[in-house]
């Protein structure tokens, strides 16, 4: 398959660096020192489930010139969330009738947001479920999680899934990751927008990991509370999550390796932008205009957006 891959950080770096060491054709986007390291060294991964070196690896800072070879069967979309519009405005030259865009943002607008830039038809909802980040220029390491990527259409038909997210699914499987088969691909991505955005916020506003948060009476039920927030608003709009999602996403978190923390956390405390506004704005917007009570997410909205000055500039 010819695969561009759009954004070669955590995740684009990971899935990707697996699909092109499969021996598929893969064109990394990525820029400055990375690039160059990229360039020098190969993209080498650092992971729990294997290591690898995809040396060389094809990668530019010029999505025009990815366009230019004409469209590519799959786009992995890996940029954060404020970074997408001039990704998606180059978008159309990649996309052909055949060619299917996966989201892999967090949160749950993103595929509308690329449905905008090139139609609904090409826009395959991902979740992507792993701990990856870039380590140093060039260098990719995933510590943890189901190392999973989850795909479908945007209307899929229940067991009977499209050819092309078949062979996408195999690919992924082939190349020494997870993509579990989801029964509906929105309540997938609500049920992560459940787990992340309630550990990401609370994490960043009280400065703990995963299992600080869970081991403390206090911050578990806080955390439990967020989660039962978005439970409501996500049934208020419709989706169908699983019953018990919310014990279900603790048994979740308990599972997880206790030094874990979200890349919302991370670029927060870093002071870099974040995705802030996607993951509890989010919350609190779609809230509103669903008439749902979210007081634990406004709060924490107003906490981290006062803390972090920058956490809403992309
Ligand atoms: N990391 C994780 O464990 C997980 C992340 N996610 C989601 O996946 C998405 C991606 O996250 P993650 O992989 O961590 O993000 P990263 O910041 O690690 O990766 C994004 C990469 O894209 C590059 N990039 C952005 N715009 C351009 C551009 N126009 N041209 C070239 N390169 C560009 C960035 O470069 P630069 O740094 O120079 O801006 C960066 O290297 C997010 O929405 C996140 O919520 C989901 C599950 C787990
Ligand atoms: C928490 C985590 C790693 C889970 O996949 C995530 O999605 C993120 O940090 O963006």
């Amino acid at each position: 398959m010819r695969i561009a891959v759009l954004g070669t950080g955590g995740i684009g770096g990971y899935f990707g660096g697996r699909l092109a060491a499969a021996g598929h054709d893969v064109t990394f986007l990525a820029r400055g020192a990375h690039l160059e390291a990229i360039r020098a060294h190969g993209l080498v991964v650092t992971s729990v489930a294997g290591d690898f070196t995809v040396q060389p690896a094809q990668a530019t800072d010029d999505i025009a010139s990815i366009g230019g070879a004409g469209p590519v069967d799959v786009v992995l979309l890996a940029v954060k969330t404020w970074q997408l519009p001039p990704v998606l405005a180059a978008l159309p030259a990649l996309v052909g009738p055949g060619t299917a865009v996966i989201t892999t943002q967090n949160g749950v607008e993103a595929p509308d947001q690329v449905a905008d830039a090139v139609g609904r038809a090409a826009v395959l909802p991902g979740i992507a479920k792993l701990f990856v980040h870039i380590e140093d220029p060039g260098r990719i390491t995933h510590v943890g999680g189901p190392g999973s990527l989850v795909v479908d259409e945007w209307s899929a038909t229940p067991g009977a899934p499209s050819d092309r997210v078949t062979r996408l699914r195999q690919a992924i499987v082939d190349s020494g990751a997870a993509s579990p088969v989801p029964e509906d691909i929105w309540a997938e991505l609500w049920s992560k927008m459940l787990f992340v955005v309630p550990f990401g916020s609370l994490g960043a506003a009280l400065d703990a990991t995963i299992g600080e948060l869970r081991s403390k009476p206090s911050s578990r039920a806080l955390l439990e509370d967020a989660m039962r927030e978005v439970e409501a608003l996500a049934r208020a709009r419709g989706i169908r999550l699983p019953d018990r999602v919310v014990a279900g996403t603790m048994a979740f978190v308990d599972d997880q390796p206790a030094d874990g923390t979200t890349t919302l956390q991370r670029d927060l405390l870093e002071g870099r932008p974040s995705e802030l506004d996607a993951w509890t704005g989010a919350v609190v917007r779609l809230a509103s205009e669903s008439r749902v009570d979210v007081p634990l997410h406004r709060l924490l909205l107003e906490v981290l957006t006062a803390r972090h000055p920058g956490a809403l500039l992309g």
